[in-house]
């Protein structure tokens, strides 16, 4: 599976202790993620991630257009509601994009952790069937 990770400033130290605590699950697939994010989750658990450009530079867009080719399967975003973003119509673009293409998608770490072991259980599955071509 295709998992995008996207954490704003302030939830980018909670997204580095749950792929810490989720390393070896997300090992097992494909990663990419927003500059800052990606590096600092790759710095703090040697998971190999595919980083694009930093959210405000535009990388939240680069994954939105994998999203809207379908090419990810699962957008863990843990985004800050207290602090707006000067990108945050893009920001809102990609959750659009996930409703489209019914990407499950988590904003906060409630959500990633039931669907993370979602995923480690097979729940996700279907994205298989539904797009083989993809890997
Ligand atoms: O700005 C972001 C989300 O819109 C996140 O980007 P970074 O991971 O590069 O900080």
């Amino acid at each position: 599976m295709n998992i995008a990770l996207i954490a704003h400033d302030s939830k980018k130290e909670l997204m580095v202790q749950f792929c810490i605590a989720y390393c070896g699950i997300l090992s097992r697939h494909s990663l990419c993620a927003t500059g800052t994010t990606g590096k600092m989750v790759s710095e703090a658990t040697g998971l190999s991630i595919q980083k694009f450009l930093s959210g405000s530079q535009g990388g939240d867009q680069q994954i939105a257009s994998r999203i809207s080719y379908n090419e990810i399967d699962l957008l863990l975003f843990f985004r800050d509601p207290l602090t707006p973003k000067p990108h945050e119509p893009n920001e809102m673009n990609l959750l659009r994009l996930c409703d489209m293409h019914n990407i499950p998608l988590a904003t906060n770490i409630a959500t990633a952790e039931v669907l993370i072991h979602g995923l480690e259980r097979g729940d996700l599955d279907w994205r298989n069937i539904v797009n083989p071509k993809r890997y």
